[in-house]
């Protein structure tokens, strides 16, 4: 496993967060300023919306495994989730 970047949980073949947010629409916002760079990247996260949180977790659908796509993507998720 390629290093867990701070703040984030190693889970078999990826790797997690939950992101907490004031509010719904604060959590809203967030998928929503993420969505842009994520396409860029073309590399998309398996996240799930519940109230204020979404939960996050990263893999490379074709490796089956955590790759640098991920570490990078999960420092774009991190920066963009403290704009909030
Ligand atoms: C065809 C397209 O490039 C691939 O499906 C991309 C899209 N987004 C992706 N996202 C993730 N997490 N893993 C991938 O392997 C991946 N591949």
């Amino acid at each position: 496993m390629t290093d867990v970047p701070e703040g984030w949980t190693e889970d078999g073949d990826a790797i997690t967060k939950r992101f907490e947010f004031a509010d719904f629409a604060a959590a809203i916002a967030f998928m929503n300023r993420a969505a842009g760079p994520i396409d860029e990247m073309n590399h998309h996260p398996e996240w799930t919306n519940v109230y204020n949180r979404v939960d996050v977790r990263l893999t490379s659908h074709d490796t089956g495994a955590v790759t640098d796509r991920d570490l990078r993507l999960a420092g774009v998720l991190d920066e963009l989730a403290q704009q909030s």
